[in-house]
């Protein structure tokens, strides 16, 4: 078959097609299906997916590819369906689909250069190409005679690998490593000759002689806890010998988790896991909904399941919310499986997420824990799907392509056969009535695993501290247990709720807040800077001393971040030793685990932070949570915000005594009455569930109806206005009578970097054509939206109402 079906890389929807191209005869025989390839385009050469092949094109005059990039294909057959799938039921093109499944680093082209991985003789053609060397340029390669399958031949078995040049700098990073340069009795010799003096010489010789195997400068820097200076002498006495050895860039250190084993299960546990390993064993798909009190075990449910796919020679992808943000979830799986884990997640560098990809993709792994993105594990033997916190919005991606990875996830489980597990101590509504009408298997796990009760919660009033006269943002209760927690040497949680409380600036004489000029929302402070800023359009000014409407000095700023928190804080409390975790202080690679390494050595009294410490973590001395603000959420305008408070308070109370010390909670609110922070204080999901879904029906709200939203955005406000409500009648026209459609209503940032924001939103139970019909009323807009700078964005599962 000499000519092939290419998704070409341009972002427009008329392009949202396959195109023709002939296959050069030197390419016949290796390119398939799922390759990268140069072609063609225009005036111009991209890059595109070949998606398949056939005998004859309807056109003629067929261009040729110019180049293959990839020697494998980088997307399976299974892939190539998926993203054509996620593009269709997203409406987003191919070609946005296809790139979101790949690292970034094969998005570009890159440089590659090809390894020789053995002494053994390769293809006569090959030995003749590399010529004694170990690594060449890629591009000599292909100016040479040698044939790509003779290539590919080589790289199938191994011999050969190809590398890609990820920012002018190798994707293999390089180590100094120091080791012995003499045999044990000589450096014993060394060492007595030295003289007494060298202390730090001999110290360093000494643990040689008793590790004498090689170890990384850096790291023996640190066991010695000596310098370079040190080395230098002993290594230009001959002693020591130093060498620089190329190591994959593992973000983390394999064997410095300590290995764990399967713990005998309880009686729940077993009961959740035995149907789970049923499928495993029948090669079923099925969806499971673990839903199981914190600290119940669920991340034990999930390694014992993994183990059994393992055995059985397949693969298990595990999603995690964001993984930067649960060292502790990383530990346990490295702990459990070793270096058969992949770890994928944001905080990484291009080249180390390039690095953990290429792993699944030369099968050198097992598992892949990582974020969202993650779902697209090039694995071709997958045995399980398993999704932690499933109730966790970052599952749905808010760029092209829309999609939930809970989506995504059912698909691949249905493909390769396998059970898909979703678990949460606070599933969502939508899940959660899935497994009660017996779509999903539901199990569940009301127990802790030492048996302890969930730990007690105490809502504070914070209306009656006001009458009180107390004016600080700690309760009279609060402030109590936290100085007889630290008095018992005991460690505490403190949550600051910022979600829709964020600090910004008003005048006290007039009410004036200083908002964003481009965007209607109010700025925020930054103290560190002293200016204000927009978190939408990132517009900055100094922080005014006078209010620009009245003159009058009292403008300041309000709100509660934590910073201040820690202020007063220190203020209220100066012997409690407190670590603040929020965006600023883990801006930096690594930051996130060394403070909670730090609060897990007992390094402080109080971690105080956002949502980040709301999850995941596993701290023996904790004893105390408290809750500074929990209301702050539940004045946003989203539907989903009562469920995502019950989730959220959930969540952080489950930090408290999850070991032998027993728990309490405290939990601050103005609105005190309110169901989801009532029901949450007492552990009571299921009550939660049928009062939210009779909200939920009143007001026809998902699960009982399907959402679509449509925004449109134009600088000029009329035709912004006009469009949108274009496009609520061509919609109102079409669809059945029971759709609701709604519209055109400001967004909710009604404006945003200077353009104005409408929507419509569609409610509907069951619309078969709705899709293509969005399609449709999109294409009219095409050519306004190419020339007039008109947006239209869709999405067919909303979570940000924003
Ligand atoms: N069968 C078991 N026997 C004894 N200890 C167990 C068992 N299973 C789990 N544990 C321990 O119980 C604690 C809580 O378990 P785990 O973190 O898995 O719960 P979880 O349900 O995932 O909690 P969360 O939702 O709060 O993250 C952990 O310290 C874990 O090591
Ligand atoms: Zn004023
Ligand atoms: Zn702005």
């Amino acid at each position: 078959m000499n000519i092939a079906k290419v998704i070409v890389d341009v972002q427009a929807k008329a392009i949202n097609q396959t195109f023709d191209y002939l296959i050069p005869e030197k390419f016949r025989d290796i390119l398939s299906e799922g390759m990268r390839v140069i072609v063609p385009f225009g005036p111009r050469k991209i890059t595109g997916f070949v998606v398949g092949k056939k005998e004859e094109s309807e056109f003629e005059q067929l261009k040729e590819i110019i180049d293959v990039l990839d020697i494998n294909p980088v997307l399976t057959e299974e892939l190539l369906e998926l993203g054509k799938w996620v593009a269709e039921d997203t409406l987003t093109l191919y070609i946005t689909a296809y790139q979101a499944m790949l690292p970034q680093v094969l998005k570009a082209q890159y440089k590659k250069e090809l390894i020789r991985n053995t002494d053994e003789e390769l293809a006569h053609e090959l030995e003749f190409l590399f010529a004694g060397r170990d690594v060449i340029r890629y591009e000599e390669f292909v100016q040479s005679t040698v044939p790509y399958t003779t290539l590919r031949n080589a790289i199938q078995d191994g011999a050969i690998s190809i590398n890609y040049l990820v920012k002018s700098k190798v994707t293999k990073k390089v180590i100094t490593f120091i080791e012995p340069n003499k045999e044990a009795h000589l450096l014993e010799e060394a060492f007595m000759d030295l003289s007494p003096s060298a202390k730090k010489q001999r110290h360093v010789l000494s643990f040689f002689l008793e590790f004498p195997e090689p170890v990384e400068q850096q790291k023996l820097y640190n066991l010695t806890n000596t310098n370079r200076a040190v080395i230098k002498a002993l290594v230009d006495k001959g002693i020591l010998r130093e060498y620089k050895k190329e190591v994959y860039r593992n973000p983390y250190d394999d064997t410095s988790f300590e290995k764990t084993l399967p713990l005998p299960l309880t009686k729940q546990q077993e009961m959740a896991l035995h149907p789970i390993i049923e499928k495993i064993h029948n090669h079923k798909h099925d969806v499971f909904l673990v839903h199981g009190v914190t600290g119940s075990g669920k991340t034990e449910i999930y390694l014992q399941a993994i183990q059994e796919v393992i055995k059985q020679g397949k693969e298990a992808i595990v999603l995690v919310p964001e993984i930067s943000l649960t060292p502790q979830m990383v530990k346990r799986f490295k702990g459990r499986f070793g270096s058969d884990v992949a770890v994928m997640h944001s905080a990484l560098s291009n080249g180390e997420k390039y690095d953990e990809w290429r792993k699944i993709h030369a099968k050198e792994v097992k598992v892949v824990v990582g974020a969202r993105s993650a779902i697209f594990a090039p694995f071709e033997n997958l045995g399980i799907i398993i999704i932690d916190e499933e109730h966790e919005t970052t599952y749905k991606q808010e760029d092209q392509p829309r999609y939930h990875a809970r989506d995504v996830a059912i698909k691949r489980g249905q493909y390769h056969e396998c059970p898909v597990v979703l678990g949460s101590a606070t599933p969502t509504l939508e899940s959660y009535a899935r497994a009660k009408k017996g779509v999903y298997q539901l199990a569940t796990l009301d127990k802790r695993t030492n048996n302890q009760a969930l730990p007690k919660v105490e809502i504070v009033d914070m209306r009656n501290e006001l009458h009180e006269g107390n004016r600080s943002m700690f309760s009279i209760a609060l402030k109590r247990e936290m100085e007889s927690g630290i008095e018992r040497g005991e460690q505490i949680v403190l949550l600051l709720n910022r979600r829709g409380y964020s600090t910004f600036v008003m005048c006290r004489d007039c009410g004036h807040v200083k908002r964003c000029p481009h965007c209607d929302i109010a700025l925020t402070y930054h103290k560190n800077s002293n200016q204000l800023k927009c978190h939408y359009c990132g517009y900055e000014e100094r922080m005014p001393h006078l209010c620009p409407e009245c003159n009058s000095e009292s403008i300041r700023y309000f709100g509660t971040g934590t910073q201040r928190v820690e202020e007063a804080l220190n203020q209220l409390m100066p012997h409690a030793r407190v670590i603040r975790m929020d965006v600023d202080t883990t801006r930096k690679k690594g930051a996130h685990e060394k403070l909670l390494k730090r609060f897990a050595n007992k390094e402080a009294d109080i971690l105080l932070g956002t949502q980040m410490i709301a999850k995941g973590l596993d701290f023996a001395n904790v004893t105390l949570v408290g809750v500074l603000t929990s209301d702050s959420m539940l004045h946003l305008p989203d539907f989903r915000s009562s469920e995502k408070t019950f989730q959220l308070l959930t969540q952080v109370s489950g930090r408290a005594g999850r070991h032998e010390l027993s728990g309490k909670v405290i939990v601050q609110s103005y609105t005190p009455d309110h169901y989801s922070i009532q029901l949450a204080s007492e552990y009571d999901f299921e009550k939660f569930f049928l009062y939210e879904m009779q909200i939920r029906k009143k007001f026809r709200y998902p699960p009982y109806v399907y959402l679509a939203l449509i925004t449109v955005s134009h600088q000029n406000h009329v035709k912004a206005v006009q469009i949108t409500s274009r496009i609520a009648q061509l919609l109102l026209k079409v669809v059945g009578k029971d759709t609701i459609v709604l519209g055109p209503t400001p967004s909710p940032i009604a404006r945003m970097k200077d353009r104005y924001r409408y929507q419509c939103m569609i409610k509907y139970k069951n619309e078969p054509e709705l899709r293509s019909t969005i399609k449709k009323v999109m294409d009219l807009y095409a050519d306004e939206m190419r020339k007039e700078d008109l947006s239209i964005t869709v999405d067919m599962q909303p979570y940000h109402l924003m």
